[in-house]
Formats: structure tokens, sequence, C-alpha cells
């Protein structure tokens, strides 16, 4: 398996992009219309909120999941006994929010979900027929106008040595949602499992945009395409010192979409969670 960024404007963007997730779960994408410059202010922005006492203010609500979720109750991903090493801000639209921060995410949020839309169209076109009779509507439909659909900041703060041995960034985890778009982080350390079961890094070059498919596509493709586990690994050496901030945009389909015979997204999604301890 290798991942290797496709060029957005080329003419077999499309066909290359979809082939790209059916055999990986995953796909790189250059030359895509999301402005580089607008995710770069808002790495800058956030990192300076996740210095600040600041963050105490906006504590996530635990029925709704919007704000700061601090160190301490960050995921521990499913399977893992150790906590991640990460605090991340949940942003929806109608969730908290600092004001001076607002217009930016909501830019971003709008730019990140017009183009995920478009890339759902790609998906749907591009998949067979006998599983697209799996969906119960358009894929692009069930995300469409969606209140549950999440950006997350996150924050992996500088290793200090203290940490719990064997805990990692982010453990080896499968996103739970339909579909995740992920602009490179500032610093690497993204890895997607092969199907030999070798960990490969993700390429992080500026300005690349990273998709993955979740448990929920998944679910809704019958397994045509895969929800691959991926990780964060630890920074070494003088890297140590160095903050990593990621943006993943994680999109959840309306909570009454059928997913298929045995799930709705809103059991779906209520199950998950359970699981990962933070409701
Ligand atoms: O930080 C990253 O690059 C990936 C984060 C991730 O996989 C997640 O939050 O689900
Ligand atoms: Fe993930």
């Amino acid at each position: 398996m290798q991942l290797q960024a496709i060029d957005y404007t080329s003419p077999t963007a499309q066909e290359d992009f979809v082939k790209s997730l059916h055999e990986t779960g995953f796909g790189v994408l250059k030359n895509h219309p999301i402005q580089q410059a607008l995710v770069s202010a808002i790495y800058n922005e956030w990192q300076s909120f996740f210095d600040s006492e600041e963050k105490y203010n906006y504590r996530y609500n635990k029925g709704t999941q919007d704000g700061f979720f601090p160190p301490d109750v960050s995921e521990t991903a499913k399977g893992h006994t150790k906590k991640d090493i990460k605090e991340y801000f949940h942003y929806y639209p109608w969730g908290q929010c600092p004001a001076d921060k607002k217009a930016q995410l909501t830019q971003y949020y709008a730019e990140a979900n017009t183009l995920a839309s478009e890339l759902l169209t790609w998906v749907e076109k591009h998949t067979p027929a006998d599983i697209a009779a799996n969906y119960s509507q358009s894929l692009s439909s069930m995300v469409d106008g969606s209140e549950q659909t999440l950006l997350r900041v996150l924050h992996y703060p500088p290793l200090k040595g203290d940490e719990e041995l064997g805990a990692i960034r982010a453990g080896a985890h499968e996103d739970i949602n339909l579909l995740t778009i992920l602009p490179s982080a500032n610093e690497p350390g993204l890895q997607v499992k092969a199907k030999d079961g070798s960990w490969m890094d993700v390429p992080c070059d500026f300005g690349t945009l990273v998709i993955n498919i979740g448990d929920m596509l998944q679910e809704a493709s019958a397994g045509y395409f895969p929800s691959t586990s991926h990780r964060v690994v630890n920074p070494e050496g003088t890297d140590k010192t160095k903050s990593r901030i990621s943006l993943p945009l994680f999109l959840h389909p309306h909570p009454e979409v059928k997913l298929s015979e045995r799930h709705s997204a809103g059991s779906y999604l209520h199950e998950r969670l359970v699981e990962l301890g933070v409701i």
C-alpha cells in the first residue's frame, strides 16, 4: 500500500481518489480548494489558546460534547488502557467558541464542508452499483446541513518525560463518522495501518489534505470502503519539545439517517461514545 498525493485538478482525480479510499481507507489530495493560509492562521491562534489558562473557561458539556476537553479526560482509544497524550476543542456552529476565534472557524467549517460534500459525490459516483444499492439516500444528503458535523482542534503538547509508559499521542483507532477531512498537521506523526499490519507514515507536506473513511461509511458501504486504523506517534529527539496541532473535520450524518439494516447514525454514535468513555 502506498499513499501518494492525488492532484485535485487532474482529469482522473475522482477515480484515483475513490480507488485510494477503497484500497486503503485513505486518500491524500493536493491542489485542493481549501486555503492553506486559513489553516495556518487557525493553527497559530489555537496554539495560543492551548498555551493559556483561558481554555479552562470552555470546559466541555457532557451532554452536547462541545468545548474544551483537557488532557485528563481526553479519549482512551477503543481497546486501549492508556489515555492519549492530547487535549482538544470541539467546535460546532451551535456550541461554545471563544468570540475572537469564531469567524475563522466558521469560515473553515463552511469551506471544508463544501469540499466534503463534493468528495462524497465523487465517492458515490464511483461506488460499484451493487454496493451503492445499500445507500439509503445520497451520501452528500446524509450530511448536508447536519448539526452533528464536528470540527476538532487538537493539541498534542510537547513531551515532558513524565508521560505514562507506553502512552502515545493518539492510540490506534478508527474514526466513528462517515468521512474525515484532515489538513496536514504542523508536525508529522500520523501513521496508517497497512493490510500487512505495518505502520506507514501519512505524507505531511504543507498544504496537503488527508481524507479517511470512518466506521459509518464502512457500515453503509458493507465494507467496500474500509475504516482503516491510524494513530499519532510520539516525536523523538529534539522534536519532543514541539507541540503538534491538527484540525480534523468529522462528517456526521443527521441522527435519523439509516446507515444499514442494523444502525442509524444516532444509535451508532451513542454506542461508540460510551465505549470511548466520554459520555
Ligand atoms: O492528529 C491527527 O493527525 C489525527 C487525529 C485523529 O486521528 C483523530 O482525532 O481522530
Ligand atoms: Fe482519527
